[in-house]
């Protein structure tokens, strides 16, 4: 079935709801907007949650995994192998997404939509292995449309998977190395800027290996330029299984009204791609980090991204997203748990002279 579903309309946000959490700021005892960013990010959530006591207790994370064809091009400091050792890892436990997964209590599912190295059946994996990784980018498109399709409606799966378990907020991870090559090449022209403004070392070129990747990218864009009319143009001939995916994962949750916690570039990419897609999608985004990959910033900004950290990461796997969850828990708290004046019996009235 070829239809466009992340055309489709959005959830709404919870009008009443957002206007009592807005009541009840200005009630707690603490001047006028003083917990900030804190402040706005609970009423967001009362909004989203259509509560006026918003939660943040169950957290769903989705790391997607795929290689990409344009790996061959020595474009990474790594073999594409690394992608499936490295979805072990998560799977085993040793990973920092891990890690924090376990700090956050959240939900760590993973979903590997096509390795170029495939690796064994593993428990509470999702096999999906749509394809053996991308093709080339350099040569071809990196999926066809169908492809493409199959891989938006694979993220679109996870979410619909996090809803029905009752999650609260969905956060996607990316692991494909190579994956800062196409996210650069979308991101080039999705913003129109040269691939030099975007682009960066990944896993960690040094500086010819950074020219040589700027090369490739800026042939590939020659190379599909004219092909590229469409937002789903760009994502089929540029992008990435995982990618793809986790451009559907946030159209999805826009759709299911469950807000997405944007991570580092590769996901921002996709961010701005299922904005390109779905404009209304973007209301149901947050975003965990300003990250060092220095074409992040220039995406973030497209965006109009406030992200709550900037801590220096480079990671990827949805890292700098989870890294934000501590700060939307204690918004949730400090929202729900803080005396009001009259309960405190604080008087703060406005001095009128
Ligand atoms: C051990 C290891 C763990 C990772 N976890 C995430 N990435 C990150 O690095 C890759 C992108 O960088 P590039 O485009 O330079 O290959 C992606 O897999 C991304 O998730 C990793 C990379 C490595 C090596
Ligand atoms: O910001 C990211 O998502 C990122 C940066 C470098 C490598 N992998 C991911």
């Amino acid at each position: 079935m070829n239809t466009d579903w992340w055309r489709n309309s959005v959830a709404q946000m919870h009008g009443v709801s957002l206007e009592q959490a807005r009541q009840r700021q200005t009630q707690l005892t603490k001047p006028q907007g003083a917990l900030g960013r804190l402040e706005q990010l609970a009423v967001r959530l009362a909004g989203w949650q259509g509560s006026a006591r918003p939660q943040m207790d169950r957290v769903w994370i989705s790391v997607f995994a795929g290689d990409h064809g344009v790996a061959v091009e020595g474009v990474s400091t790594v073999p594409p192998a690394v992608t499936g050792q490295m979805l072990r890892n998560f799977a085993a436990g040793g990973a920092a997404i891990s890690v924090m997964a376990r700090q956050l209590d959240a939900t760590l599912d993973l979903r590997d939509l096509g390795l170029a190295v495939p690796i064994e059946p593993l428990p509470g994996v999702h096999h999906l292995d749509l394809a053996p990784g991308s093709a080339n980018l350099l040569h071809e498109p990196a999926m066809s449309e169908e492809l493409c399709r199959l891989a938006l409606r694979a993220g679109r799966q996870a979410v619909l998977d996090a809803v029905e378990q009752g999650a609260q907020l969905f956060i996607a991870g990316e692991m494909g190395i190579g994956n800062t090559t196409p996210a650069c090449a979308m991101a080039s022209l999705l913003l129109d800027q040269p691939a030099a403004a975007l682009v960066g070392p990944g896993t960690g070129l040094d500086a010819e290996g950074l020219r040589h990747k700027t090369r490739v990218i800026e042939a590939a864009l020659q190379l599909h330029r004219p092909h590229c009319q469409t937002a789903l143009d760009v994502l089929s001939r540029l992008g990435g299984l995982e990618i793809a995916a986790i451009t559907g994962a946030y159209l999805a949750a826009a759709q299911c009204g469950i807000p997405a916690l944007v991570d580092g570039y590769i996901c921002s990419t996709a961010a701005l791609c299922a904005i390109r897609l779905n404009p209304a999608c973007r209301e149901w985004m947050l975003f965990g980090h300003r990250g060092a990959e220095p074409g992040h910033a220039p995406v973030l900004s497209a965006l109009r991204a406030e992200p709550l950290l900037e801590l220096d990461m480079r990671l990827g796997e949805g890292t700098g997203a989870a890294a934000a969850v501590p700060l939307l828990r204690m918004a949730c708290a400090l929202h729900n748990e803080m005396a009001t004046f009259a309960e405190a019996a604080v008087t703060a009235e406005p001095v009128t002279c």
